[in-house]
């Protein structure tokens, strides 16, 4: 996907938050942070990626047929869905059969830890619930593209997790995830896009290692470190200064693990 001098500004004669913007997603798919000041253009850049705004010039090419957003307040207010029910709707809409969609949506909203609210109306919903429902839709038809707009904002810890945990699924399986968040330690090996003045450009990152292990589930993870579980295997991020510390302590705990892959 290939942003070509794009250009955003709201009103004829407003301001230009953003203007020239050239910019490809990473081939092959990956995880990119978008950062910058309050105001800077953030959440004008991602609903311009996700297809939901238009740019005022320039224009935008190869976006996946598949592409999800999740802002950081899902507005449920009025819609007239359970949440298995929106969410079915919603996978129906991108493809989906109805028997795949509803199995997908119970799978996610088990995996948000919000299965118990499955057949409650989308208007009855905590917002910390309907911010899983909007997750889970975000997930539910496998995106190619997924643009999170600090979605993790509202979710308890545990679904906060889980939604890493997705990320780096659907990262590995080829998907491209966009995403902004206040906290500045999340998903930590994400690509970063800074934008400023109207212009984004690919910030630089700190050199960091990316150690995938495997091993017993009671295995214990040196502390600070991030962790992402696909399957039986961690994927760990760490500093390039903290790697050789990493791989001592995962070698020599007890259980210990054994080392799958380093990357740089
Ligand atoms: N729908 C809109 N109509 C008019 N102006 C808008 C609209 N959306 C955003 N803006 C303006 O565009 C500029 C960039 O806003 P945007 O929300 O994209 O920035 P942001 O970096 O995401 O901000 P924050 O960090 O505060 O969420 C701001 O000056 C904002 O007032």
């Amino acid at each position: 996907m290939r942003l070509e001098g794009v250009g955003r500004r709201y009103g004829v004669r407003g301001p230009w938050v953003l203007r020239g913007v050239e910019l490809g997603l990473p081939p092959g798919g990956g995880v990119v942070r978008v950062e910058g000041a309050n105001g800077s253009g953030k959440s004008t850049l991602l609903r311009l990626l996700a297809g939901i705004d238009r740019p005022s010039a320039g224009r935008i090419s190869g976006r996946p047929s598949r592409t999800a957003y999740v802002p950081e307040r899902f507005p449920a207010t009025g819609l007239p869905f359970t949440a298995r029910g929106w969410l079915v709707h919603l996978g129906r809409v991108h493809g989906l059969g109805s028997g795949e969609a509803r199995a997908r949506a119970g799978e996610w909203l088990e995996r948000f830890g919000a299965a118990e609210f499955a057949g409650a109306p989308l208007d009855e919903l905590s917002k910390g619930t309907c911010q899983k429902v909007a997750v889970a839709q975000g997930l539910l038809a496998d995106p190619g593209l997924l643009v999170l707009d600090e979605a993790w904002t509202g979710l308890d810890a545990a679904a906060r997790g889980a939604l890493d945990v997705a990320v780096g699924e659907l990262a590995a399986r080829g998907s491209t995830v966009v995403f902004v968040d206040h906290d500045p330690s999340r998903l930590p090996g994400a690509d970063r896009w800074q934008v400023a003045a109207g212009a984004v450009t690919p910030a630089r990152t700190a050199p960091y290692a990316v150690i995938t292990v495997s091993g017993p589930e009671d295995a214990p993870l040196p502390p600070d470190v991030v962790a992402v579980r696909t399957g039986d295997r961690v994927s760990l991020t760490v500093p390039d200064e903290r790697a050789d510390e990493v791989l001592r302590e995962l070698l020599t705990c007890e259980p210990p693990w054994s080392v799958r892959g380093v990357s740089r």
